[in-house]
């Protein structure tokens, strides 16, 4: 279904773009449930959450609002650096609002321990996680997550928003990289 050149890169499928479309509506109707007649924000983690938030965002009927927060911890390589940097912050003032957080993934749970941290010392009146993928065999801090898609192997993953090097972003489908293209 890709391209040759990209077919190459990749070991296997591990999450289809139908699973991935089903879990995000059962995710969503579980997330309308919980903040029945609450405001909600909507935080996207950029860049990794694209496809997530638009899906996810779609999947929801209520009246939601979106905000973005562009963090980085990866840089060009398969490892977090551990650091994470603010490379763009939000628009919305948190004060007293219901704030979900929405991830492609929870690898090391650096980033979103971090962020769960700085956003909550905000003054939100609630902030809870909803990430695509987790890697538990990979956890170097545990990361609660209240709205879970899939629990995955410890094994590099691109497509659908997940990058290697700013590549296989727009892959529909969630696809483990072959070692060959980063060793
Ligand atoms: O649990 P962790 O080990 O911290 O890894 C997860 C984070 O790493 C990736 O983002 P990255 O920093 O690579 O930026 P990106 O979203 O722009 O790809 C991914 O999108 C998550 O945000
Ligand atoms: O497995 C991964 N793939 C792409 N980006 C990532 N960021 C953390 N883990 C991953
Ligand atoms: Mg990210």
């Amino acid at each position: 279904m890709y391209a040759n050149e990209i077919e190459a890169d990749l070991t296997e499928v591990l999450v289809t773009e139908a699973e991935i479309h089903a879990k995000l509506a059962e995710l969503a109707r579980r997330i309308e449930a919980d903040y029945e007649g609450e405001d909600l924000l909507l935080v996207g983690v950029l860049k990794g959450a694209v496809m997530v938030m638009a899906d996810l965002a779609r999947e929801l009927r209520p009246h939601i609002n979106m905000d973005w927060m562009a963090v980085s911890s990866y840089g060009a390589g398969t490892q977090s650096s551990g650091v994470v940097r603010i490379v763009k912050d939000l628009d919305s003032d948190l004060t007293g609002r219901h704030v979900l957080i929405v991830e492609d993934i929870i690898d090391s749970g650096l980033t979103l321990s971090w962020l769960l941290g700085n956003l909550e010392s905000r003054g939100a009146k609630s902030v809870e996680i909803c990430a695509l993928l987790r890697k538990p065999d990979a956890a170097k801090v545990e990361v609660d997550v209240k709205y879970l898609g899939f629990d995955i192997p410890n094994q590099f993953v691109v497509g659908y928003g997940l990058d290697f090097a700013e590549n296989y972003r727009n892959l529909r489908d969630v696809a483990i990289l072959a070692p060959h293209v980063y060793s």
